[in-house]
């Protein structure tokens, strides 16, 4: 079944067109990266996603349903700063995410529930590398700790789709990398599509499935309120990664399709004498 299908979609601000007649099915676990100029709607399509914006004309169904009219937990979301409570400590933050889930009236969990939260808590923690952090508070946190902290706390809630609002952005390329590498880890062993707003097409490469590039084909200024963005481009990424598979599997590219990744192949003389 189609996790998320967006069927002619239209959203304006009063006069402005923002995002035109979209239509797009994402498959379940994808990754997508979605990119373009500055202004052209990606934050707003992630936030009718999240159901924080309602669509002007056409319909988003998550898993063949309408969307909720409200954000829920099958749908977390990380922004590129602030998505962590600064007056909460890391374990406070992820174990928090886990009471909104379980008792969203209250916010509390008590006893052997708030026990177990806790243990999830700290499993996770340690899984997105911030073990002997759990006391600190965001202040305390360099970016890409604190990052880490908001996908344990987006994690928590085991969403089925995953918004990404440029997350890693603001993160030096080092720590990006490595943070890269832990998203990718969340991707390949949680149930999740995720859906991710980018500037950077290195990074788009690296993790997802598939890239959409939204643009505004009519771009002068008087027509800017006329036209909205629409779909330049939708780029299924080669070689295929697949949810769960970590490894590129091996296999002999046909014809028109690109050579392989670079690594050791037929040609290395090493693997000759092996
Ligand atoms: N709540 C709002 N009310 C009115 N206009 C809005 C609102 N939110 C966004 N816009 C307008 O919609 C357009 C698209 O904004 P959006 O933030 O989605 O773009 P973006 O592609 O994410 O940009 P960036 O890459 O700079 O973050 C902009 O012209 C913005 O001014």
């Amino acid at each position: 079944m189609t996790a998320i299908s967006v069927r002619h979609l239209w959203k304006e601000y009063g006069d402005q067109i923002v995002l035109e007649d979209i239509s797009l099915d994402f498959a379940p676990r994808a990754f997508i990266a979605l990119v373009g100029p500055s202004g052209c709607g990606k934050t707003t399509f992630l936030r009718i996603l999240l159901s924080e914006e309602t669509v002007t004309r056409g319909e988003v169904l998550i898993g063949g349903q309408p969307i909720a009219r409200e954000p829920g937990a099958d749908r977390g979301v990380v922004f590129q700063r602030y998505s962590v409570f600064p007056h909460l400590t890391v374990l406070g933050n992820v174990v928090l995410a886990a009471e909104m889930g379980e008792a969203p009236l209250t916010g509390r969990l008590f006893g052997a529930r708030r026990r177990a939260a806790e243990e999830e808590a700290r499993a996770l923690i340690e899984e997105v590398g911030l073990k002997g952090a759990e006391d600190k508070y965001p202040a305390a946190l360099s970016g890409g700790m604190q990052q880490r902290l908001a996908l344990a706390q987006a994690i928590m809630r085991r969403p089925k789709i995953l918004l990404l609002d440029e997350p890693f952005g603001a993160l030096d390329p080092g720590i990006r990398a490595d943070i890269h590498q832990l998203m990718l880890k969340l991707w390949n062993t949680c149930e999740m599509t995720v859906v991710m707003v980018t500037h950077d097409l290195k990074e788009a490469f690296t993790l997802a499935t598939r890239i959409i590039a939204f643009e505004r084909r009519r771009n002068r200024p008087e027509e800017k309120a006329r036209y909205g963005a629409t779909i330049a481009k939708d780029i299924e990424v080669w070689p295929k990664r697949i949810a769960g598979q970590p490894k590129t599997k091996s296999v002999n590219p046909g014809r028109d399709d690109p050579a392989l990744p670079s690594g050791p192949g037929r040609d290395d003389p090493a693997l000759q004498t092996a």
